[in-house]
């Protein structure tokens, strides 16, 4: 019995095949490398240099290993380039994901557990936002994400296959014992960048907007850390193993930070002043977004332990000094 990782090579990836060899499981990480990193995965893991997208690969390694979960990350998740891409992430996130899931059906996998976004709600009417909330992305991303949500229920109800579907709020933070981490160049997240302009990596950064409805006038997000990111997944595996219903559930803590209460924890951590200066909105982001919360508790009986923003921005800054 395996874990067959997609995109484990990744970010979030490289945390959960860490986190699922301590607890003993075998592991397949497939991935094409274009955002990951070969040296992210660790050698007790099984690495396929390969696409999701390739169905006879897919179905091999189903075999192979007898692989009963798939944890899918492979993906990509820049917002701003899916608006000028559409049919690239239409192609990489839904239909690749339709051949991934395709093969699991054919080949009975009997789990599933999908990477989804806060993204597939839009511009939120409430806040916090819960899941049923109406579904509205602004972004091809978060349409690509939604659509395999869609196939993923559908495909529950037609064949023996049950899945969780995580809907992510702003994932951030490393590995606290200091192993994997975000490493993606040219990366687009506040924490990340504002920990490069920390260590001298590039000169400083931009505040998007600070003419919005919220108590500072910058953006509201709820970042929550990787390792209890990663930890949600782990009691997903549970649940599915143990006869659990397929589930949608939002990751987050149920509160946020704006952009000036995270760059004030980065200032701490670094102890530094950040070159910041004023820019203009980033076309789709919305105010404020923060997860309601309640549902992967009752679910999962998921607990927090790093909810913690000053933990979170050391961590990032940690590795950020590593890479
Ligand atoms: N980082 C966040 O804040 C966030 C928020 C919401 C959802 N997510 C989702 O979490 C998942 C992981 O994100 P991440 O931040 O680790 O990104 P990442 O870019 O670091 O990881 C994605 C991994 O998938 C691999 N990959 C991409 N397309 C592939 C394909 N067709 N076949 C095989 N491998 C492929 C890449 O090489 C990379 O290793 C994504 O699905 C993303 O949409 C992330
Ligand atoms: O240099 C920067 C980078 C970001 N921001 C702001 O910081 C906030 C957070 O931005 P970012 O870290 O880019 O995250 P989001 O745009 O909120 O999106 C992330 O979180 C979403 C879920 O909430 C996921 O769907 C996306 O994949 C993931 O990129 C936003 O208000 C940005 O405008 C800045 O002001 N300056």
């Amino acid at each position: 019995m395996a874990v067959l990782v997609t995109g484990g090579a990744g970010y979030i990836g490289s945390h959960m095949v860490l986190d699922l060899l301590e607890a003993g499981e075998e592991v397949v990480v497939v991935d094409n490398l274009s955002t990951g990193f070969r040296r992210a995965v660790p050698q007790e893991a099984a690495f396929v240099e390969g696409d999701v997208g390739d169905g006879a690969l897919i179905a091999r390694l189903m075999a192979d290993y007898g692989v009963d979960a798939v944890i899918h990350f492979a993906g990509s998740i820049v917002v701003p380039d899916s608006v000028a891409d559409p049919l690239g992430y239409y192609l990489n996130n839904t239909v690749n994901s339709r051949t991934l899931i395709a093969e699991a059906v054919r080949a009975r996998v009997p789990h599933f557990i999908f990477s989804s976004t806060a993204a597939v709600y839009g511009i939120a009417r409430e806040m916090p936002v819960g899941e049923d909330a109406p579904l509205q992305p602004i972004s091809p991303y978060g349409t690509s994400k939604l659509m395999t949500e869609w196939m993923l229920r559908d495909t529950a109800i037609a064949h023996p296959l049950s899945y969780v579907a995580l809907r992510y709020f702003n994932v951030a933070g490393a590995d606290p014992k200091g192993r994997t981490g975000q490493s993606t160049p040219r990366a687009t997240h506040l924490i990340k960048v504002a920990c490069e302009a920390a260590l001298g990596k590039r000169p400083g950064l931009e505040i998007y907007g600070r003419d919005y409805d919220t108590s500072d006038g910058t953006c509201i997000r709820d970042y929550i850390h990787v390792s209890d990111l990663i930890r949600a997944h782990g009691d997903a595996l549970r649940h599915l193993r143990a006869g659990g219903d397929s589930a949608v559930l939002n990751c987050g803590y149920g509160h946020g930070a704006s952009v000036l209460e995270v760059l004030d924890a980065v200032e701490r951590a670094a102890g530094c002043t950040l070159d910041k200066r004023d820019a203009p909105r980033r076309p789709g982001d919305a105010p404020e977004l923060i997860a309601g919360a309640d549902r992967i508790r009752e679910v999962l009986g998921w607990t927090p332990i790093h909810d913690d923003l000053d933990g979170i921005v050391s961590s990032a800054l940690a590795w950020e000094r590593k890479l």
